[in-house]
């Protein structure tokens, strides 16, 4: 795909084209199986990315192609004048999975899941709110109000909602920013894109108190670590805490858009007749794909593989003692190798020299967030090739320091 201006086709049209909030794309990908992907030239790359942990059962998973295929050819839209099947069998099984009655909004991403949440909270007739620091919930306004990141918000503020971000994993500052005038406390059970970050023990557990205390709703964003990634349904099942509010994205669709917003308790009433809605919301096309990710999860036993694959992964990188590695950090098949140096950019690029997709995440952190299905074959082909892009990365680095000095 390079033309001969050595400029690749792609980049050249997408700078032609696109709107560049994004930067140009680094590789061009048209086909993908299981959890291998293939670009324009027919390289082959490993996903350990999945899609920003989108990708729960890999690409073209024959159970979501057969159930895409299979709604699209008997009904695709109906709009929310009407139901179909899908959509609500979609939200009992989400409810079951959470084991407590509730009430499920459909969306079609994970900003609008957290977007729903903040209206929710709203309608409690409290102002005020609670997120953390570093925390990732979504880039729309209210989304981005309740994201704990100065740089992705000031380019847009004001931005509404009297938000208090406080540090996270730190219980002392959620008790002493929370009061009964607080709607709701926003947390990640694992901060994903601030770097894999994980809370003490007890941290979800010592924030569902605090809130109880005061009346406050706890909104779990479960975006990227529910729907298998930790090797619970949710994250938050490890501690055995429950929220009123949970949002779902990411792997609920197995690669199509969907959001999920579901609230439990006085919570589930909070959005009345007309207050809410959107025109995509619970299209059953994009509902049977994710019944299909839900059904294949449980039939395939992925829980318990997650579990097992993501220790695998872990102890294998351990193992491999590499001097670029300080630590290895997350849940399941949510992971971050925290690096000595700021090497995470060169080694996102060495590995997809070697045909290895990953994600810098920070600069000092790579994220995995392989498909759930990845195998152990998968696993060792990755923990062979990682020495070598660490390796390629710190040398990748020295030369670009020594070209700067
Ligand atoms: C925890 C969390 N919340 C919200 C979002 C926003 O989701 P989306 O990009 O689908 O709007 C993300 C996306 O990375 C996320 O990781």
């Amino acid at each position: 795909m390079t033309d001969a201006t050595g400029n690749t086709d792609f980049q050249r049209r997408w700078q032609g084209a696109m709107m560049e909030n994004f930067g140009t794309p680094r590789l061009a990908l048209v086909r993908g199986e299981g959890t291998t992907l293939w670009d324009a030239d027919g390289r082959a790359y490993l996903d350990f990315l999945g899609g920003i942990a989108v990708n729960a059962l890999g690409h073209a998973h024959p159970a979501v192609v057969r159930a895409v295929s299979d709604q699209i050819a008997t009904l695709g839209h109906v709009s929310n004048f009407y139901v179909s099947g899908p959509t609500v069998t979609l939200a009992e099984r989400l409810l079951a999975l959470a084991g407590r009655p509730g009430r499920v909004y459909f969306s079609n991403s994970g900003a609008e899941a957290n977007e729903a949440a903040f209206k929710i909270g709203r309608r409690t007739g409290r102002t005020h709110m609670v997120s953390t620091a570093g925390g990732f919930h979504g880039r729309t306004m209210g989304a981005l109000a309740l994201t704990g990141q100065p740089a992705k918000q000031q380019p847009f503020a004001p931005l509404p909602g009297d938000v208090d971000h406080v540090p996270y994993g730190d219980v002392e500052a959620l008790r002493a920013a929370v009061t009964t005038d607080t709607a709701f406390v926003i947390l990640e059970p694992v901060q994903g894109e601030n770097g894999v970050v994980v809370p003490p023990p007890g941290y979800l557990r010592a924030a569902r108190e605090i809130t109880a205390a005061t009346g406050t709703l706890l909104v779990l964003d479960e975006i990227q670590t529910g729907i298998g990634r930790t090797g619970h349904w949710f994250a938050a099942q490890e501690e055995g805490v429950e929220a009123d509010v949970v949002t779902l994205a990411k792997g609920l669709g197995g690669g199509l858009p969907i959001g999920a917003t579901l609230a439990f308790g006085p919570a589930a009433d909070l959005l009345t007749p007309g207050s809410h809605g959107s025109t995509f919301s619970g299209n059953p096309v994009v509902c049977a794909a994710a019944l299909a990710v839900l059904d294949t999860i449980e039939r395939d036993g992925l829980l318990d593989h997650v579990k097992r694959a993501g220790e695998r992964l872990r102890s294998g990188i351990e193992a491999l003692a590499h001097p670029a590695v300080a630590s290895i950090r997350g849940a399941g098949l949510l992971l971050g190798i925290v690096l000595t140096e700021p090497l995470a950019p060169q080694a996102q690029q060495a590995a997809q020299d070697a045909g290895l997709l990953v994600n810098a995440v920070a600069p000092d952190v790579i994220r995995l967030a392989p498909p759930l299905i990845v195998s152990d074959d998968d696993v060792d082909t990755f923990l062979r090739k990682l020495p070598g892009v660490l390796d390629t990365a710190r040398e990748a680095a020295d030369g670009e320091q020594r070209s700067g000095d």
